[in-house]
């Protein structure tokens, strides 16, 4: 019925996934998860689960990058039923910015009706410190100024309206829920709120680019996450978005410091048992669709 956009899958490719997928499985997740570079321990916290590897669902591309394993994983965390994505896409790994973000739209096909991103970001605002886990309150589309976005070519109603706002990206309740849920767990002393700047990687960015990203209010810079926003908020999935400062990004010409993914992935494993109770204890506190 409508044209497929160059790069994307239509309504019935994703159907067919999703369709795939729920032959498969007995539960019917509400919740879907995304995990962040060195944040895929998540997925562990899942009972009952039931596994995919990217490579063995139809129409899925394949995780490339270290620290995302490339798995689907189905279970429920405190009885909530739940889908985590064990390694997201990147633009920077060739794929396309609609296959990035296809995965979304499965999870709205399986019935999902709130979806938690995290990330690793590099900290810009200069009273973050790695380690800190930045709740995202808004976001700056860089690859979006320069025309790169998910919702590019023909609209699909059956997914959403052609211009969604994003003034609303990030959904107040959940946003004050991981507030008061850390504020519970004690973790007043790491817990942040701020504005997480997308770019297009993979090279990380100059220390004029961070300077700048900081003049336009930027706390944290990092290579994913608003794709799969817009996508979700386009198709009307609540969003609730963590980044852990993986890495404080260069500012300063005097130096020495250099980012670079190790430190990400060291950072993960350090903070990852907070963030997973942060998560899970988020999870098991939301309430289905409209209220948290
Ligand atoms: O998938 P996320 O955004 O967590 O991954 C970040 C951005 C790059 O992929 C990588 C850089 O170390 O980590
Ligand atoms: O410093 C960074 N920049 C961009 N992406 C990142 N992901 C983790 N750290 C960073």
């Amino acid at each position: 019925m409508f044209p497929e956009s160059a790069n994307g899958y239509s309504f019935e490719e994703c159907s067919a996934t999703a369709e795939w997928l729920l032959s498969q499985i007995q539960i019917r997740p509400l919740v879907g998860i995304v995990c962040g570079s060195g944040l895929g321990r998540l997925a562990e916290m899942l009972k009952d689960q039931r596994t995919f590897n990217y490579s063995d669902i139809p129409n899925f591309p394949q995780s490339t990058v270290h620290g995302h394993a490339g798995r689907l994983v189905f279970g429920t965390l405190k009885g909530k039923p739940c889908v985590c994505m064990q390694g997201r896409f990147h633009l920077y790994e060739g794929y396309s910015i609609q296959k990035v973000t296809l995965p979304i739209r499965i999870f709205k096909l399986l019935g999902v009706s709130t979806v938690i991103l995290t990330n690793a970001a590099g900290g810009l605002n200069l009273d973050y410190k790695v380690g800190d886990i930045m709740i995202i309150k808004d976001h700056i589309n860089m690859p979006g100024f320069a025309g790169n976005n998910p919702l590019n070519g023909p609209n699909d109603e059956r997914f959403g309206i052609r211009f969604p706002s994003m003034s609303d990206a990030y959904d107040k309740e959940l946003l004050q829920l991981a507030q008061g849920v850390g504020a519970e767990l004690g973790y007043g002393n790491f817990l942040r709120e701020g504005v997480y700047c997308v770019l297009g990687g993979p090279s990380f960015e100059t220390i004029a680019e961070c300077r700048m990203m900081t003049k336009l209010g930027a706390d944290a810079v990092g290579m994913s996450t608003v794709h799969e926003v817009i996508v979700a908020r386009h198709c009307g999935m609540r969003v609730l978005a963590l980044s852990l400062i993986t890495n404080q990004a260069v500012m300063n010409y005097d130096s020495q410091e250099k980012a670079n993914h190790e430190e990400v992935l060291e950072t993960g494993q350090l903070r990852a048992e907070q963030l997973e109770r942060l998560v899970t204890t988020m999870v098991t506190r939301i309430q289905d669709h409209n209220s948290a």
